[in-house]
């Protein structure tokens, strides 16, 4: 695993994150001195047969420090985490103060004893206001030179990664310079072949060079239109300029490229789309069913793994830097002590917030990253429905639940479309939707090429229909829940806020409430000439350049009341046509399409459950594409085949 962003560490930025997780915090960034102190530790510690040797403890353990088991496998069984006394031997080479943050509400109360003795405090990280356990427990990289001295091999390891990774990128920076000389060498030099118009032939590296220069150049003119534009040259002529460039240097096609530029301001943009071109960090996530953050942590630190805790915004993440060993092969993996799964792949779990005997339906399930997560909340009691209407993608469902002990949990293989009419009266509802994927573009660049607009009809109607769907299977009357939460891993309004408003539009018993996510940008209440309802504001929205995660989108709602037989009727109906022309009702905040479809519906749906039929599908998607060739200046009256590969162009 190379270093370089990759290391970079996972999750808020500081502002965010120590305001709202830390009241009390004044430990100091550590000095370089420092880091290079513990470099040192580090290097000399041997590394033999892939397996890294235990640190030298600080501190003399209260009983000798066991050797690390062959299979690294004893130590986390059962008998393990319910016995302190082998527990807090195994914490020797690991010291408590970096990892008793783990486990908290997520594991059994025994351990949760044991951390508290292990500590001196049962009070949970994220909300202490005790400034010595805070300096004991924060695992962060801006402890003061105190704290330093009690920093464990893990971190130390985590830190002088970060070294490594500052070296990398001086080294990058020192190569970037070679190179520009090498440009200015090349450019000016006369030997240069010309080609047949007796230009310079070009060169691949000066062009993407002076490409980025010039992408550069013209945010920068936007950024300050007034005062550094040409005279004579509008904001259009340089916006489309620079689409351009950005198509050619980062490889979008055009449709794309203007629909996530539109998203930001133009720096931001920039900056989204360089994000886009490094891999996220890697991320596993502790399965609390079988074992605790931290002894995971120590298991596979002794398996020359370096990582460090996601961010105090988790209890169960680990980030990993650099491991010795293939992270899907260690013997905790295939004992199910871990799942690899992207930091913002959490965030939807957090917010439906599962409680223990509840029903809870996960809509679109494989391959079962936020299934098994959510039976880890729930501690393996309640039911948990976990459906996917591919059934070989299932397959892998199915693999993950055996392998991390899940045992509360029903698979299914339905549309989730067919629910309610499988099963409703759930007490907390889950749709990750199928969606475009543009937030995970780092993860899979074909994304860039090959999404048309027909997707973006395609999968928002998808979306719109499936949160109906979870809406209308969940008991508004749970005496603990009546929640739906909404993600997809894509960063459209299309996708995001569009099927929310939607879905606000067509069940006036469901309102938007707060996420509980402790960061994340608001969801949009204004995009373009779009408007949506004030409360979209509770809806998050997360990106990798912000946060160095996945682009995600997060919505919970909460349903209040059954929905009414005739919620999709009024909505075409002829009052509420006046009731908007007189601006009179909430749902002023519809945006075109909505109003498209809301037109469109004059057949009453009868039953709680929407009563989707693929013929009104069809309608509303062929409505659409005729608008989209409107747009174009295409003929509408084309057969619906050219009209789509025309889209699709
Ligand atoms: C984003 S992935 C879900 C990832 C999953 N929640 C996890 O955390 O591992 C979307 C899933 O939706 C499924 N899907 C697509 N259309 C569906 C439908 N109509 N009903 C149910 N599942 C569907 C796909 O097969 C895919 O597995």
């Amino acid at each position: 695993m190379g270093v370089g962003r990759r290391m970079q560490k996972q999750g808020p930025p500081p502002a965010l994150d120590e305001s709202l997780v830390t009241r009390k915090r004044k430990l100091a960034a550590p000095t370089n001195g420092a880091i290079k102190k513990q470099k040192t530790a580090e290097i000399k510690k041997p590394i033999a047969n892939g397996k890294a040797k235990k640190a030298a403890p600080k501190k003399v353990s209260k009983a000798p420090e066991p050797e690390p088991e062959d299979d690294g496998l004893s130590d986390l069984s059962g008998d393990a985490i319910d016995d302190p006394d082998i527990m807090e031997d195994e914490l020797d080479g690991i010291e408590e103060a970096d990892l008793d943050d783990a486990d908290d509400d997520e594991i059994d109360d025994d351990a949760d004893d044991f951390a508290n003795a292990l500590s001196g405090s049962d009070e949970d990280v994220v909300d202490s206001d005790d400034e010595g356990v805070r300096h004991k427990r924060m695992w962060s990289d801006d402890e003061d030179s105190d704290a330093e001295e009690k920093l464990t091999a893990a971190n130390i390891a985590g830190l002088s990664r970060k070294l490594d990774q500052q070296r990398a990128q001086e080294a990058a920076e020192a190569e970037e310079e070679l190179k520009d000389d090498a440009l200015q060498t090349n450019i000016a030099a006369a030997d240069i072949p010309d080609d047949e118009d007796g230009q310079k032939a070009s060169l691949l590296a000066p062009d993407l060079q002076l490409l980025r220069t010039r992408i550069t150049e013209t945010v920068r003119v936007l950024t300050s239109f007034k005062d550094l534009a040409e005279p004579g040259k509008s904001r259009a002529e340089y916006t489309q300029a620079l689409l351009r460039d950005i198509c050619t240097y980062y490889g979008y096609s055009p449709f794309l490229a203007e629909k996530l530029f539109s998203l930001f301001p133009p720096q931001e943009a920039l900056a989204f789309f360089d994000a886009n071109e490094t891999p996220r960090p890697m991320v596993i996530r502790t399965n609390t069913l079988r074992t605790h953050r931290r002894d995971l942590a120590h298991a596979l630190i002794n398996r020359g793994v370096t990582l460090e805790p996601v961010g105090k915004w988790s209890k169960v993440g680990l980030q990993i830097f650099e491991s010795q060993v293939p992270l899907g092969a260690t013997p905790e993996y295939l004992a199910g002590h871990y799942i690899l799964q992207a930091a913002s792949s959490f965030l939807p779990v957090m917010a439906l917030a599962p409680q223990e005997h509840e029903r809870v339906l996960d809509m679109a399930a494989a391959p079962g990253g936020k299934t098994t997560h959510l039976a880890a909340l729930m501690r393996n009691t309640g039911c948990i429905f976990s459906n996917d209407s591919n059934k070989d993608r299932a397959k892998g469902l199915i693999g993950n639940i055996h392998r991390l002990g899940v045992k509360n949990t029903i698979v299914c293989n339905y549309s989730a479309l067919e629910f309610p009419r499988v099963m409703g009266g759930f007490d907390r509802v889950l749709l990750d939707a199928p969606c475009s994927g543009t937030g995970v573009i780092a993860k899979d660049a074909s994304v860039k090429t090959n999404k048309t607009e027909a997707d973006f009809l395609r999968l928002p109607h998808l979306q719109k229909q499936l949160l109906l769907a979870a809406v209308d299977s969940v008991d508004h009357a749970s005496k603990t829940g009546g929640y739906i939460v909404y993600s997809t891993c894509s960063v459209t309004v299309e996708e995001n806020e569009q099927v929310v408003q939607y879905v606000l539009n067509k069940r006036p018993n469901v309102k938007l409430v707060p996420t509980g996510l402790v960061f994340g940008k608001e969801g949009f209440v204004k995009y373009q000439a779009k408007r949506f309802h004030p409360s979209m504001k509770e809806t998050r929205r997360y990106y990798p350049h912000a946060y160095n995660v996945d682009g995600f989108f997060v919505a919970k709602f909460k349903k209040t009341g059954p929905t009414p037989p005739n919620a999709v009727k009024a909505q075409g109906s002829a009052e509420e046509k006046k009731q908007h022309a007189n601006g009179t009702k909430e749902e002023q905040y519809v945006d075109d399409d909505v109003a498209d479809e809301v037109d469109a519906v004059d057949g009453a749906e009868e039953e709680e459950f929407g009563g989707f039929d693929e013929e009104e599908d069809q309608k509303y998607i062929e409505r659409s594409l005729k608008k989209q060739l409107k747009k174009k200046g295409i003929d509408p009256k084309a057969t619906k085949a050219k009209a789509v590969k025309s889209l699709s162009k």
